[in-house]
């Protein structure tokens, strides 16, 4: 099965880590992400991280550092997530697509009901985060 690749975003103000909640009728609903989407044949990670997030929540935004990968089996598809830190530089969040979403503190982080894929690339931004 070849994975498909999605990028996710990790936005921070006043060190607490931006989230989403996939919507109703979406596979994974209720489920909280990091927001992003899947990587279209002509774009970069980087191009599609900006374009998915105007496209979600009307952000502009700057794609910083990379943080990591999951590759998750979810039996019908194979994901392969690319975490990125991300920078917040216009515009209010409105939400297009997704049901809510919250600003969390790292405390919070396992109290959270992630989609799957994401139970990695918390793990390694908790790392990343507690060790600084
Ligand atoms: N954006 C995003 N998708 C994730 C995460 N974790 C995870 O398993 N996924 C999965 O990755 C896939 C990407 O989904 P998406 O629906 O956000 O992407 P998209 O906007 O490009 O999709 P579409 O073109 O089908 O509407 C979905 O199967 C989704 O369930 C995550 O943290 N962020």
């Amino acid at each position: 099965m070849k994975a498909i690749k999605v990028t996710a975003a990790i936005i921070i103000k006043n060190e607490k880590v931006f989230i989403a909640q996939r919507s109703k009728n979406d596979e994974l609903s209720g489920k909280w992400e990091f927001p992003g989407g899947k990587i279209e044949s002509n774009e970069t990670a980087q191009e599609c991280l900006e374009r998915e997030l105007f496209e979600e929540f009307g952000i502009r935004t700057k794609i910083l550092d990379y943080l990591g990968e999951s590759i998750f089996d979810y039996g019908n598809k194979l994901i392969h997530l690319l975490g990125y830190f991300t920078e917040h530089l216009s515009g209010d969040y409105i939400l297009q697509v997704h049901q809510n979403c919250k600003w969390i503190d790292v405390n919070e982080f396992d109290d959270i009901d992630w989609a799957p894929a994401d139970i990695e690339l918390v793990k390694q931004l908790k790392k990343k985060l507690t060790d600084q």
